[in-house]
Parts: structure tokens; C-alpha cells; sequence
């Protein structure tokens, strides 16, 4: 069985941004992602993690707050120099929070001079915090309509062309499964490029066991794939709390 981590930004979500660390490690998690920290000051973050002995996987760049809302500007022409704000925000708090990796989100544009700013924009991020890993994500167009990263065979041609060790590939099964209609598939296909795994049940993005996919064999995928890192459960829970929606864990 892979080891579980819990996306605090979906998962707890019914409780105080401070208080779902406790939550989460109450429930047997060791390890979290928050997709937006920038809100709270990192030191709050921090001492929130430390206090509940919980390691720290994932953020995302940039800040919506601070954006007004894009989901970044990495594969935008002419937003280089904003890229590169969001960029250096990002690894401000990373400083502190010591995130395992940051997601580095791309934007809403289509076309090669948005894919060769991406390339270039993740080359810059990459090559500025060589010590920091960073991913990519596609995300499917039901979701978000016009987002440049869409598609699993992107992804991997960008990570090609952006030819860094420290920039990955982000596998979330629920995207994987609303673009390409078989998580586990793609999870075969592309398990080699993967640096971090996130899930959540298609179509309604609830927990697994609450559609049709079949974890059980994404989990024997991934275990027999060698993947030795985090699974994360990023998904909205269909329950009201969200440790009653945890009995896939077991
Ligand atoms: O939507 C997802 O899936 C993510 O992992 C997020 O990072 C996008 O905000
Ligand atoms: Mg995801």
C-alpha cells in the first residue's frame, strides 16, 4: 500500500485553516499539502506543522490572492517578470516552510509561444532554486477551460524540452482519469516522469470508492511501479466530516 498524505486545503476543510494540522495528524497523517499558505504568515504555518510532527510536500505559485485568481502565469507571454515575482514570493516562503516541492501553475493560454515561455519560465524557477523540486500538473478543461496543461503527453514534452532534475511530473489520478478516461493507464504510461501523486475520485472529485475508478488497482500500479513517494488525497470530501470519509485508507 502506498503512504498516504492528506491535502488540507480540501481535506478538513470544514475547520479553521490553523486547526486542520491537528486534525489531520489526529487521523494518522504524517504528511501534508496546502495548495494557497501565503494567507497566514509562514512562521503561524510552520509552528503548526512542527507542533503536530507533520511534514510539509506541497505548494502551490503562485498566491490567487496575490494574482487576483490566475492560476499563474508561467506559460504566459509577457508575463515573464511577474512569473518571476510569484516565483521568488513562492520560495520566500518555502524558505521557512521547506515545502518538498512547489507546483508551478502555467496559466490560461494555448499555442507554441506560450509552450516555449513555459519551457523557458520553468528552466528560470528550476535553475534559481536548484535545490528546490518543482512540479507541473495537467488539469483537465472541465475544470478549468483554457488552461495550457491539459494533457498527460504535454506534460512529458515539457519536461523534455525544460530538461531539469528538479522538475517533475505532478500525477493527479482524478485529472488523469476526466482527460484521458483511465487513470491507471496513464499511470503505466507515464509513472516514469512522476515526482508526486495526488487522488481523488472522478467524476465529482469525492473520496475513492465513490465513482467508478478502481483504486485498489492504481494502488497495486503504484506499488508495483516502485514508486517510493507520497500518495495525496486531494479531494472533497462527500462526508460532512472528513475523517468519516477516510475508510478507502484501510
Ligand atoms: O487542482 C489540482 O488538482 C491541484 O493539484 C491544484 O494544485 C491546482 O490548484
Ligand atoms: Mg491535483
Amino acid at each position: 500500500m502506498p503512504k498516504f498524505a492528506a491535502n488540507i486545503s480540501l481535506l478538513f476543510s470544514e475547520l479553521p485553516y490553523l486547526d486542520r494540522f491537528q486534525a489531520a495528524a489526529a487521523a494518522g497523517f504524517e504528511a501534508v499539502e496546502i495548495l494557497y499558505p501565503y494567507e497566514t504568515a509562514a512562521k503561524e504555518t510552520q509552528r503548526a506543522l512542527m507542533s503536530n510532527g507533520l511534514e510539509l510536500l506541497l505548494i502551490n505559485a503562485p498566491p490567487p490572492n496575490y494574482t487576483g485568481g490566475e492560476p499563474g502565469y508561467a506559460a504566459i507571454p509577457g508575463g515573464e517578470d511577474r512569473f518571476q515575482r510569484d516565483i521568488r514570493r513562492a520560495l520566500r516562503y518555502a524558505e521557512v516552510l521547506r515545502p518538498g516541492m512547489i507546483h508551478v501553475m502555467a496559466g490560461y493560454e494555448k499555442g507554441l509561444a506560450a509552450q516555449e515561455t513555459y519551457i523557458r519560465n520553468l528552466q528560470w524557477a528550476a535553475d534559481r532554486a536548484p535545490e528546490q523540486k518543482f512540479t507541473i500538473e495537467p488539469l483537465n478543461s472541465g475544470d478549468q477551460p483554457g488552461y495550457f496543461l491539459d494533457d498527460y503527453n504535454l506534460a512529458v514534452e515539457i519536461l523534455d524540452a525544460v530538461d531539469r532534475p528538479n522538475v517533475g511530473l505532478q500525477f493527479d489520478a482524478y485529472h488523469a482519469q476526466m482527460i484521458h478516461g483511465d487513470a491507471a493507464q496513464v499511470w503505466d504510461a507515464f509513472s516514469t516522469h512522476a515526482a508526486h501523486i495526488q487522488i481523488g475520485a472522478a467524476p465529482a472529485r469525492s473520496e475513492p470508492g465513490t465513482g467508478p475508478m478502481d483504486f485498489s488497482a492504481l494502488f497495486n500500479a503504484i506499488d508495483e511501479s516502485g514508486y517510493a513517494g507520497w500518495v495525496s488525497a486531494e479531494y472533497t470530501p462527500t462526508t460532512k466530516r472528513t475523517e468519516d470519509s477516510l475508510g478507502w485508507m484501510s
